[in-house]
């Protein structure tokens, strides 16, 4: 099987990690790359300043980027990745969608909105069946679908785990990298020898994108859950890898060994890009760290440590690489999802 797929916002840092994922994809062809207008019309190679650790794919090096217009993109593309900055997506998806493209998106905007699926595969992938009440309420002949956040993709799985012992109450305090903030987020001045306390509307993606990732679908709205999440979020001077520091309080008691098994038990997808397992429990109290682990199981592993029980539940670590499961490895995922559903 293979799949046509093309790239909306190609050249900016999540672009190049789409671009690195799909080079050998088993599935996914790409067949087109869109940009903002200065860039439409240059080679891949003169538009985008490359930044990731693997040289550009030659044969994508020669292809010319296109307009980010649905006129610009050939009909022959069944699924595009979105990795465009949020204000333009919010403008710019809608026109591909009604167009008849299907979306899979990381851009932050409408991931709350109450029609549009915001899946992690390994925890809510029926949540895509909501694109059955997006396309009615929309009159649309595509579909759009998002993932989360970096920093509520590092966490989410390890709560879904959990949740077998009634999830209440979650704490958490994130180390995020710089890379998540993309190549211009945050100067070297700024960072180096240093920790921002502060990321922009971080805390309540984290608090709101959470309780709708481990609601329920009920055939026609997701109920959230009704777990009461807390974050804090700071940029670290770490180039990739988010960690974070968890207190999750559920109902029932848990102990370190209930929640290793819980951690084990987590699904894993026959889906190209799907690790297995999900969550690597590691047992060192210094590990998961971002250098040595971001990139376990190709940077689509969370990687679990320093368990310990508390008087309320379980506190732990977790980590996973931001541009990858965080950002296009996530969308990639969804893609593998939708096609495997159908929907492409
Ligand atoms: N909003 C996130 C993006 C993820 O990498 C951040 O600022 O780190």
């Amino acid at each position: 099987m293979s799949v046509n797929v093309g790239i909306l916002g190609g050249t900016g840092a999540v672009g190049q990690r789409f671009i690195q994922l799909l080079d050998g994809h088993p599935d996914f062809e790409l067949v087109a790359i869109t940009a903002s207008d200065e860039s439409a019309g240059k080679s891949y190679r003169e538009a985008a300043k490359w930044r990731v650790d693997s040289p550009i794919p030659n044969w994508v090096g020669d292809i010319e980027v296109r307009a980010t217009e649905p006129e610009a993109v050939p009909d022959d593309v069944d699924l595009l990745f979105s990795s465009l900055p949020s204000g333009v997506a919010e403008v710019v998806e809608p026109q591909f969608t009604e167009a008849g493209y299907v979306v899979s998106s990381n851009s932050s905007n409408s991931r709350m909105a109450d029609d549009v699926p915001l899946v992690i595969p390994e925890v809510n992938g029926e949540h895509l069946d909501l694109l059955e009440v997006q396309q009615d309420e929309r009159g649309w002949d595509g579909a759009l679908v998002k993932n989360p956040n970096c920093s509520t993709i590092t966490m989410v799985p390890t709560l879904a785990a959990l949740d077998r012992f009634g999830l209440e109450t979650v704490h958490v305090s994130t180390l995020q990298a710089v890379s998540g903030a993309g190549y211009d987020g945050v100067t070297s001045m700024e960072i180096i020898d240093n920790v921002i306390p502060h990321i922009g509307g971080e805390e309540s993606k984290m608090e709101t994108e959470s309780r709708k990732l481990l609601g329920s679908f009920d055939g026609s709205e997701i109920e959230q859950h009704d777990v009461d999440v807390s974050a804090s979020c700071n940029r670290v001077p770490t180039l990739d890898g988010h960690l974070e520091n968890v207190w999750a309080e559920t109902a029932e008691d848990i102990d370190t060994d209930d929640a290793r098994d819980a951690f084990a038990d987590a699904p894993t997808l026959d889906l190209p890009s799907a690790p297995d397992p999900l969550i690597e429990v590691f047992e060192n109290p210094d590990r998961p760290q971002p250098r040595l682990d971001r990139t376990l199981g190709g940077g689509m592993q969370i990687a679990v440590g320093g368990l310990q029980e508390t008087s309320g539940g379980l506190q732990y670590n977790c980590l996973a690489h931001n541009t990858i499961r965080g950002a296009a490895g996530a969308s990639l995922l969804n893609g593998e999802l939708l096609v495997r559903e159908g929907w492409v």
